[in-house]
């Protein structure tokens, strides 16, 4: 399938959908739009009008919902920041994925944090990426644990605070905090003033391999085990658990693999981590869990959080 994944993530990278927003266009309106040549363009959108993602009357092309809600630049549930980064880096990645089995290195540096967060145009690709996840997973959060018991949160590797937006917004009497390095702290305060929550969460800059974590009665690590070896893993649950008080709790979320599993997607991801950090993937909830037993917590569960990612809740 990956003459169809080319096709989608060519229509998101050249932006496609947003240029059809509320207007239907011709094969050749779209040419001159996009700056196409003719030759392959009606045959790539008639396949977009196969996949779904857009549709054809009397010649003219228009969105399906489906695009207007999620393909669209600005749409509040808009996730072309993820796929235009996949396109950019994960798609060229793939191609060389023979080359990380024989020599377990990746393909793409997406997990050099402090070169990531140098580079002013990179970084703001990434989060758009970020927010594009966090923006599905932050209402789940929200909605599938009970928060009535806690006054504060810290989203450990926060980013520019879009999980936690969604949070402090959901539950007014939750203070909230992000733990990130310290060159996110304008893109913080920036995405926070333009959600209108300015105030509402607070900046806590660190680098979580050298400084203490912050304290709250809950830490969220969410999509950040990942990134990092299992000794590094380890650690960071050992400093969550040195970080919190008795009854405090500890928070994961990452696409963890099934113990037999069902379908490919969630293995998928990992490839992916491989393929683009050092020592990155996703693991199993069995290894989440003995990370946090071992750590010291006592009591520790996991539950679905929506249909793709699994929470991990650990108590001290
Ligand atoms: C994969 S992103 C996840 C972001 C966010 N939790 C989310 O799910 O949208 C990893 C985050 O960890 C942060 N990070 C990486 N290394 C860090 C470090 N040493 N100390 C603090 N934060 C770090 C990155 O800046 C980035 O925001």
């Amino acid at each position: 399938m990956y003459a169809m994944s080319k096709v989608v993530l060519t229509a998101v990278e050249l932006d496609l959908f947003t240029v059809l927003k509320d207007v239907e266009a011709s094969a050749e309106e779209v040419c001159e739009r996009l700056g196409l040549h003719p030759r392959a363009a009606r045959q790539w959108l008639d396949t977009l009008v196969v996949t779904g993602l857009i549709r054809r009357e009397n010649g003219r092309y228009g969105n399906s919902p489906a695009a207007s809600r999620f393909l669209v630049r600005g749409a509040p549930a808009y996730v072309g920041g993820f796929l235009s980064r996949s396109g950019e880096m994960l798609y060229p990645a793939w191609g060389r994925f023979t080359d990380t089995l024989r020599t377990g290195r990746p393909q793409a540096n997406d997990g050099d944090f402090r070169e990531l967060v140098g580079n002013p145009a990179f970084l703001d690709r990434f989060l758009t990426m970020m927010d594009s996840l966090s923006g599905h997973l932050g209402p789940e959060l929200a909605k599938v644990y009970d928060w009535t018991e806690h006054d504060s949160v810290a989203d450990i590797g926060g980013a520019r605070g879009n999980l936690i937006s969604h949070l402090v917004r959901a539950h007014v009497h939750l203070k909230g905090m992000v733990f990130d390095l310290p060159e996110m702290e304008p893109r913080f305060d920036a995405h926070l003033a333009g959600l209108g929550l300015a105030g509402r969460a607070s900046f806590v800059p660190g680098d979580f391999f050298n400084d203490p974590l912050p304290q709250a009665d809950v830490l969220i690590m969410g999509h950040v085990l990942h990134d990092w070896s299992e000794e590094e893993r380890r650690m960071l649950v050992g400093k969550a658990y040195q970080a919190l008080a008795p009854g405090g709790v500890l928070l994961v979320y990452d696409r963890m693999i099934e113990e037999e599993p069902a379908d490919a997607d969630n293995l998928l991801v990992s490839l992916h981590m491989i393929l683009t950090t050092t020592d990155g993937s996703e693991y199993t909830q069995g290894e989440c869990l003995a990370w946090m037993r071992e750590a010291g917590f006592q009591q520790t569960s996991v539950q679905p959080l929506g249909p793709t990612d699994t929470l991990a809740i650990a108590i001290k």
